[in-house]
């Protein structure tokens, strides 16, 4: 898959639980999917190693089957071992003009940003292809994650990348940070714990229809 458009990161941004069971985790991930999720990144703190691969290996031919982008996170190796489609990078995960010369100009990378637009401007400059600020609202995933002023994201939009919000993010919320002008909504666990994960995929992403 290749990048087609500036705008190709747009919607629900689907982020994997740390799920040791990858059957279940593929059974979760194929939810998410069929609900519309428009990307998915593969993080795990759980896994390491030949497991990480594995899974990451059998998300990524799921991916391919929903025409969907697999970003791995933090991993820039694993991404080029296995052909997915981009990385995303922490500000302890690598420089992005590495990655770029590991993963070629087709792959998507992306770059947290925090609560920073220094930070945004920068990897926009180094040529990342989405920033992402956060934590938008207190996160149970993360829950030292600092916050971030929503009015980031307009901010950003000068930068000519898609802007991706993470952190919190709800169905009760989201329709603020999309009105924001967030690009994207990085979910993990309100979509992960939702009782029905593919209903709640789809009402997340029709708030960019
Ligand atoms: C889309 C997106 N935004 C932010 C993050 C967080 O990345 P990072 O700062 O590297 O922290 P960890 O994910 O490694 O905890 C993300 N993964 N995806
Ligand atoms: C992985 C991550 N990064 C964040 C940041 O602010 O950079 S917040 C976060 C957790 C997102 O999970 P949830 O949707 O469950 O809050």
């Amino acid at each position: 898959m290749t990048k087609n458009s500036p705008v190709a990161i747009r919607g629900l941004y689907a982020i994997t639980p740390d799920e040791t069971d990858t059957a279940r985790l593929l059974d979760l991930c194929k939810m998410a999917l069929a609900g519309g999720a428009t990307v998915l990144q593969y993080r795990n703190k759980r896994v390491s190693g030949e497991q990480a691969r594995e899974q990451a290996q059998a998300l990524l031919a799921m991916c391919r089957a929903y025409r969907v982008p697999l970003i791995i996170n933090d991993d820039v190796e694993l991404a080029a071992k296995l052909d997915a489609d981009g990385v995303h990078l922490g500000i302890d995960d690598g420089d992005i003009t590495a990655a770029r010369s590991t993963l070629g100009a087709s792959k998507i990378i992306g770059a947290s940003c925090y609560n920073n637009l220094g930070l945004a401007q920068q990897a926009a400059r180094l040529g990342a292809d989405y920033v992402a600020f956060g934590a938008c609202f207190p996160s149970s995933t993360k829950p030292h994650a600092p916050r971030a002023d929503m009015t980031l994201f307009q901010q950003a939009r000068e930068l000519g990348v898609p802007v991706v919000a993470i952190g919190g993010i709800t169905l009760d919320n989201a329709a603020s940070v999309v009105s924001a002008g967030a690009d994207a909504i990085a979910v993990i666990g309100a979509l992960w714990n939702a009782a029905d994960i593919k209903a709640q995929a789809n009402q997340f992403n029709q708030l960019f229809s």
